[in-house]
């Protein structure tokens, strides 16, 4: 369970990014977290995954008040969660194996497990014949993917995703879409930030709206 009590965050003096952004996503859950450019989705996703700390009130997650984590308890945090940045963030001096790999390396996993474990992703993928590549000579759609690869092969129990369908064709998104409701019927709560409407529309799914910090719809809202 993700919940969210009265939270405001404020980037040095300026105006604050999130202001008083209560919300609860049960475990399971699927929502789309959407509004315009500047609403504070990025910086929401940010605070679920310890990045930022709120200036007031509480992130909590699996029952854990994250701002109350030492630096050295975050990596753990982390570990449950599989986070897609909006530019990928994929290490551009390793083969697409290496970048997923990087998951499964800091859990501590063997080298056999590792490589069983990975191909297997990637072959969910449709990416299984690039395994070797370099992923700067993939198409944007398979560079998405090796990402969702890397955020998912180890089943984490929540996945955050920035924008994933940014720059992707139509059938690109389908593809990604897809793989995120199979992720989330395999048990991951999943949270995706998008202001890509027609992704959202077609997907029947939760949908949290942003405006200027706060949030002006909820599809969904559980009482209290
Ligand atoms: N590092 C930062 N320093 C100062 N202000 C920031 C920083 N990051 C974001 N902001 C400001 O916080 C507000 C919310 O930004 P955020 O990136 O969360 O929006 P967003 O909804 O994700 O936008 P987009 O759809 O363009 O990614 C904006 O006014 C933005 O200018």
């Amino acid at each position: 369970m993700i919940q969210l009590h009265n939270v405001s965050l404020a980037y040095q003096n300026d105006m604050a990014a999130l202001n008083n952004v209560s919300l609860k996503v049960p475990k399971g859950d699927f929502i789309f977290l959407t509004g315009q450019s500047g609403a504070g989705k990025s910086t929401l996703l940010k605070l679920l995954y310890g990045a930022l700390d709120p200036t007031q009130g509480q992130v909590v997650i699996d029952g854990q008040n994250i701002s109350r984590l030492s630096r050295s308890q975050i990596p753990h945090l982390r570990r449950k969660i599989g986070v897609v940045f909006q530019d990928f963030k994929l290490l551009p001096q390793r083969t697409v194996l290496e970048n997923v790999a990087v998951t499964l390396e800091v859990l501590g996993w063997g080298k056999k497990d590792i490589g069983k474990k990975v191909y297997h992703i990637l072959k969910q993928m449709g990416l299984e014949h690039k395994i070797n590549s370099n992923p700067l000579r993939l198409s944007g759609g398979e560079q998405q993917r090796v990402a969702l690869a890397r955020a998912l092969v180890n089943d984490p129990k929540i996945l955050l995703a920035d924008e994933p369908t940014g720059n992707l064709d139509e059938e690109n998104k389908e593809q990604i879409l897809s793989i995120f409701k199979e992720a989330n019927i395999r048990g991951t709560t999943v949270v995706v930030a998008t202001h890509d409407r027609r992704a959202i529309e077609n997907s029947h799914r939760r949908l949290v709206v942003l405006e200027k910090g706060r949030i002006v719809e909820d599809s969904n809202v559980i009482a209290e």
